[in-house]
């Protein structure tokens, strides 16, 4: 029987299955039928919670069974099940991803944070196409790539059930997370989210890291900058230090355990 968990940060969630000497095999298909809202457990990610050389390490898959560097809200999530069922002790330990080692702030309860490294913008203007309307954004790395997109009215922007065209189409050759992003009067920031191999999202943790960067840059705030971000799914807070690290913080929660043969 493979056992596993299903878990959430903000709404944007996610099957864990613990593996620690790497043993399971899930095939692409395997993971879509997992994640799958009609037919399978149904979640936004995949998460395979594996020890490599001594090291926690987070095998990440989108919904459509593909790979992805990072996930901001995976990790943490990860981290919420290394420490409640005693695999890890709380405080700050580490987990590597495919976009490196990442710390981690994990309390025996509450909300988690994590370092999610430097965030970047890619110089060059993109062009971001969505129910016939054109907005220009903001090319953001976090170690996986994103395309913000600040509106005045996150309502105008319309249903998010097919995925934004982002141009040019070079800047982004293995896809693109798109968000768009509202300021809000009492400063907070409002956001969507379509996640790459995933489609809209209630939340996406490497995805309030762009927009905090972003936001740094449309508002001209001189670094160290903080913003509480709200996606549909809930808050989340993003401080980027003056070398540009962004620590993303937020809740982590596991519902239930599930098992998953049924769908392999
Ligand atoms: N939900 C995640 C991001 C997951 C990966 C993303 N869809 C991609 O393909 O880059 C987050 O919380 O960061």
């Amino acid at each position: 029987m493979v056992k596993a968990t299903y878990g959430h940060g903000t709404h944007n969630d996610f099957v864990l299955v613990f593996d620690e000497s790497d043993e399971l095999k899930f095939s692409q298909e395997q993971i879509k039928r997992i994640c799958d809202r009609k037919t399978g457990v149904g979640s936004d990610g995949f998460i395979k919670i594996v020890k490599k050389e001594g090291s926690w390490f987070m095998d990440y898959s989108n919904a459509d069974g593909t790979q992805a560097e990072m996930c901001g809200n995976g990790i943490r999530v990860m981290a919420r099940y290394l420490t409640d069922r005693k695999h890890q002790m709380s405080g700050i330990y580490a987990i590597n991803t495919r976009d490196g080692k990442k710390f981690l702030a994990v309390p025996e309860q509450g909300d988690i944070s994590v370092n999610m490294g430097q965030v970047s913008q890619i110089p060059g203007e993109i062009i971001v196409e969505v129910n016939s309307n054109k907005y220009r954004g903001f090319n953001i790395n976090v170690g996986n790539p994103h395309a913000v997109v600040f509106t005045d009215d996150l309502t105008l922007i319309g249903d998010l059930k097919s995925a934004p065209i982002v141009l040019p189409t070079d800047q982004y050759l293995d896809g693109v997370n798109v968000e768009f992003v509202q300021f809000l009067d009492n400063g907070e920031i409002m956001m969507r989210v379509h996640e790459r191999g995933v489609g809209e999202t209630q939340s996406c943790g490497t995805g309030t890291c762009a927009v905090a960067f972003a936001a740094s840059i449309e508002k001209n705030k001189k670094l160290p900058s903080k913003w509480i971000i709200n996606p549909p799914g809930g808050q989340l807070i993003v401080e980027i230090d003056a070398h540009s690290n962004a620590t993303l913080t937020g809740p982590a929660e596991l519902v239930r355990d599930i098992e998953l043969d049924k769908y392999l």
